[in-house]
């Protein structure tokens, strides 16, 4: 037999083995992550003491007044500003692949026509994965295609499932028209003016990315299983969809309906805050001031009502900051980017259930750059839990289970 060795075999005297080092302390849970470091990222920057956002090191206020959507997808997706050549070949690439096949569209036709246009939108986008194979995922061309499909269609799917479910068959995106401009024509039939395209495709830019925000971690996780991009996008739109994010934006017209007039605000606050209510519009996780995004949202709504008519909901909502300023502001509690959205969208006679479908198709751009950077340094996400159940135990016969009560 082979000697083995043991501490005595080495000590005759029998010293007792050195202790053990302490167990590793228990990980501390944080409920929503909160403060916890999910991803290393380079798409987006936010200072939420400040209020500053920046995508790719670009201040968003910069973007929303001289960008395009087009060009701050390229941005976000590829890293830098195109020049001139790559982004009309983008713009082009992008305006050929607009339309959808006839399949995904009988699809849509039989989709109930009471169902949320976020269920609509997120069914067609996964169905996207049924026409294109997931093989070549690390092709450069695969991703190229991808991101312009994906940017290119799900407008159409968003404004193919209104006129669906007015009875009406979806029309054809025009080649003459811009990205924004084509978006709009296809919702209501009718060429938009060019100042309500122009503030359309601003509040696009700044919706189309926010760091590490549920919908995006929904679609990192889910690219981190190196399943494809229309999965990704499919997983970030259900994500969205919900009332304390995206979802937020319909939810608030529903609040300044509800409160009515502004000599209502103030009553409707106390009794909103006595029943912990949460405002809708207000808050976030990053932000301890008022969202940049918000400031130059209420610009947008402002340059509309100067053109196109006042909108007596706007007072209630500025007599809402005003009032929640002094109740929830100690708390860090201000605007966020789903508080006047609405009403730009209001005004440009968007219905309001289209209007988190709106916030997808812009944050698209953000899921594809958080998709192509988690494939450029992927590792599957696999947090651990504390466990809370029952110490292991036997299995128990049907007639021996205690009945319950
Ligand atoms: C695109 C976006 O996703 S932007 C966010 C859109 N969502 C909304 O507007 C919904 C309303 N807002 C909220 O629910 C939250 O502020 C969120 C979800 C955005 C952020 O949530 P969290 O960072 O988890 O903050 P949490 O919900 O824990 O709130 C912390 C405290 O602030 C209070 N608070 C936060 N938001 C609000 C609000 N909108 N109205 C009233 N109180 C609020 C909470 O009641 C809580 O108070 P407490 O400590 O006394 O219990
Ligand atoms: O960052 C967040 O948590 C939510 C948000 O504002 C966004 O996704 O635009």
């Amino acid at each position: 037999m082979a000697a083995v060795s043991t501490p005595e075999a080495n000590d005759p005297q029998g010293t007792p083995p050195p202790p053990s080092p302490p167990a590793a302390a228990p990980p501390t849970y944080r409920p929503g992550l909160e403060g916890v470091p999910a991803t290393q990222s380079a798409v987006c920057d936010i200072e939420g003491q400040r209020g500053l956002l920046t995508y790719r090191g670009y201040p968003i206020e910069q973007l929303a007044s001289h960008s395009s959507f087009l060009e701050t997808a390229y941005l976000l997706i590829w890293g830098e500003l195109p020049t001139i050549f790559q982004l009309r070949e983008f713009e082009q690439e992008v305006q050929m692949h607009r339309r959808l096949s006839f399949r995904i569209r009988d699809m849509m036709k039989c989709f109930p026509a009471t169902g949320h246009p976020m269920d609509a939108l997120q069914a067609s986008a996964a169905s996207l994965g049924l026409f294109y194979s997931r093989r070549a995922l690390y092709d450069p061309q695969y991703i190229v295609d991808a991101v312009v499909r994906l940017i290119a269609k799900i407008p159409t799917m968003v404004a193919a499932f209104q006129l669906i479910r007015k009875g009406q068959d979806p029309i054809q995106p025009r080649d003459d028209l811009a990205y924004s401009a084509n978006f709009l024509y296809m919702l209501t039939e009718r060429e938009p003016d060019p100042l309500a395209a122009r503030i359309f495709d601003a509040c696009l830019i700044l919706h189309a990315e926010h760091s590490l925000n549920a919908s995006t971690f929904s679609a990192r996780v889910t690219a981190s299983t190196l399943t494809d991009p229309y999965a990704v996008v499919a997983s970030a739109v259900g994500t969205l969809a919900g009332p304390l994010h995206g979802g937020a934006n319909e939810d608030v017209l529903d609040m300044l309906d509800q409160i009515g007039s502004i000599d209502q605000v103030e009553p409707w606050l106390e009794r909103a805050i006595a029943q912990k209510q949460k405002i809708m519009g207000f808050g976030h996780r990053e932000y301890r001031v008022k969202d940049p995004r918000a400031v130059i949202l209420q610009g947008l709504a402002e340059e509309l009502f100067q053109r196109f008519g006042h909108d007596a909901m706007y007072d209630v909502a500025l007599k809402l900051e005003e009032v929640a300023g002094r109740r929830l502001g100690p708390k860090g509690i201000y605007p966020n980017v789903d508080f006047y959205s609405g009403l730009v969208y209001r005004k440009l006679g968007i219905p309001r259930d289209l209007f988190t479908p709106i916030f997808a198709i812009a944050r698209t751009a953000g899921w594809l750059a958080h998709w192509k950077e988690q494939l450029g340094a992927n590792r599957i996400y696999r947090p651990s839990q504390i466990y809370t159940g029952p110490a292991e135990r036997g299995w128990l016969p049907l007639e021996s289970r205690p009945v319950p009560g």
